[in-house]
């Protein structure tokens, strides 16, 4: 059995229970042979993949919290500290009912690789809570943040893990946080990005991973010799990602034709309205029943359906394993020119699979989305200098970084023969760093 089986072997036995841990695993590592067989003997002495896979550490907490009933909640809270060979952990915390430890730590795993293609001093981590925010009222959701960082600011701090937001976390949530770490451990420090204006944000981390996301795709477009302007996209989701990946990609000239939440989907024929979208997701919190309502060139469907539209892009922006074997056969056969992860492993392995045996451009989301997590790093660094940058400059150094990744995952692809593969070249780029990092300081 190969290095790479044997090490996958057992991360399947040692964690049981945790398929999407298992799934981001074996994407990574499989991609990686090429470097892991020319380098076969020496990973293996340092056991290198070993201690790659198995987070540096972990905690798991208890989190009650009183509804505005009066009564007592528990939920459970994560924080997977993954990989700080290259920086301070850094990653964001998820909110929804679904979390377990697998999920924080299959995208603690991706984050670990994602953070190092961006080219900036940051390791990997992530963590969150089986809380679901829908239908809380905002003193719920504060009591709720309350006292999860009353645990998770034991173990944080600005030069050793900074969390972030993910699914169910945005600003309101990140400002009850960073208020209550303050107050606990009595500093005011960068110990979170995404934080409001006011206190220390940083101007467009807001739109940065969709925008991130249209500058990498539009960058793997050109390459390939195509342009965006006048391409239709199919995008999921409907929050922060979603939002700004539409915003970003008609502002580029490509129109994006449908959106969704977790119980439906719209498909607008003239194109999504930012402005009513934003309205629904963004100020009421509302379903997007109150966007078809409000705008007579929509439909409204119930259950899952994007995929099914004929589209030239597709942007999955929602959640793990939302792009499917079915989904990508429909899209191929609608004839999809570029796929591009603005979710984090969206689409499933055989789907992945699919898109690059039909020659589809397919760009994995630790790449695509890595525009959020850079500037969440230069958020880093304006709290460091105690300065502000220009919406301008954040966003000319988001564009550098994405256009830089998207050049990164192709020379690695070239150069191990496989042209034009970004899962096995972003998956290699991200690596070659970490793993210089960790033979250098040791047995850690
Ligand atoms: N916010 C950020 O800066 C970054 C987010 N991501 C990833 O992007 C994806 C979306 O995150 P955000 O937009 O920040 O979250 P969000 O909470 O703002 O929005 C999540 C969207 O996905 C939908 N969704 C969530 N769970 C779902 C499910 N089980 N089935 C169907 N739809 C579902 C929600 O309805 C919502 O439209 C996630 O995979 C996240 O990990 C990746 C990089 C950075
Ligand atoms: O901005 C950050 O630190 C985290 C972003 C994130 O959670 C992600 O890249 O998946």
């Amino acid at each position: 059995m190969s290095y790479v089986d044997e090490v996958l072997q057992s991360v399947i036995e040692k964690n049981p229970s945790e398929p999407e841990f298992h799934q981001a695993v074996k994407e990574v590592l499989e991609s990686l042979k090429p470097v892991i067989e020319a380098n076969e003997e020496e990973y293996k002495k340092q056991a290198l993949l070993e201690r790659m896979v198995n987070p540096e550490r972990q905690f798991k907490f208890r989190i009650p919290w009183v509804d505005d009933n009066g009564q007592v909640h528990v939920n459970t809270g994560y924080r997977v500290q993954f990989n700080g060979a290259i920086g301070p952990y850094k990653g964001g915390l998820r909110f929804h009912p679904s979390v377990n430890l697998g999920i924080i730590k299959f995208l603690g795993f991706e984050q670990v690789f994602k953070n190092s293609l961006t080219g900036l001093p940051i390791g990997g981590g992530k963590g969150g809570a089986d809380f679901d925010p829908k239908g809380k009222s905002d003193r719920e959701i504060m009591a709720f943040c309350q006292s999860f960082m009353t645990e998770l600011c034991k173990y944080i701090g600005a030069d050793t893990d900074v969390p972030a937001g993910d699914i169910g976390v945005g600003a309101r949530e990140v400002g009850y946080m960073f208020g209550q770490y303050k107050r606990i451990r009595g500093v005011f420090e960068g110990v979170l990005t995404g934080k409001g204006l006011s206190y220390g944000g940083s101007l467009a981390r807001t739109e940065a991973t969709g925008y991130g996301l249209l500058y990498l795709t539009r960058e793997m477009l050109k390459i390939n010799g195509i342009e965006i302007a006048g391409k239709t996209c199919a995008v999921s989701g409907s929050g922060n990602v979603a939002i700004y990946a539409i915003e970003k990609a008609t502002e580029m000239g490509a129109k994006c034709v449908t959106c969704s939440d977790s119980t439906g989907w719209i498909y607008d024929k003239d194109g999504i309205d930012l402005a009513l979208l934003k309205e629904v997701k963004e100020v009421k919190r509302a379903r997007l029943t109150e966007y078809a309502k409000a705008r007579p060139s929509a439909e409204y469907h119930e259950g899952k359906g994007v995929w099914s539209v004929k589209v030239d892009i597709a942007l999955p922006c929602a959640t793990q394993n939302e792009l499917h074997i079915e989904d990508a056969k429909a899209l191929v056969a609608n004839g999809v020119t570029a796929v591009a992860e603005g979710a984090n492993m969206p689409t499933t392995l055989e789907a992945t699979k699919y898109f690059q045996d039909n020659k589809v451009l397919f760009a994995p989301g630790k790449a695509a989305n890595a525009g959020g997590v850079a500037t969440s790093a230069l958020e880093m660094t304006q709290n460091s200098e105690r300065l502000s940058w220009t919406f301008e400059e954040v966003d000319a150094k988001l564009q550098g970084i994405m256009v830089n990744i998207t050049h990164a995952m192709d020379e690695a692809a070239k150069r191990y023969g496989e042209d034009g593969n970004y899962v096995l070249g972003a998956n290699i780029a991200g690596f070659e760093k970490v793993a210089e990092a960790m033979s250098f300081q040791g047995i850690v």
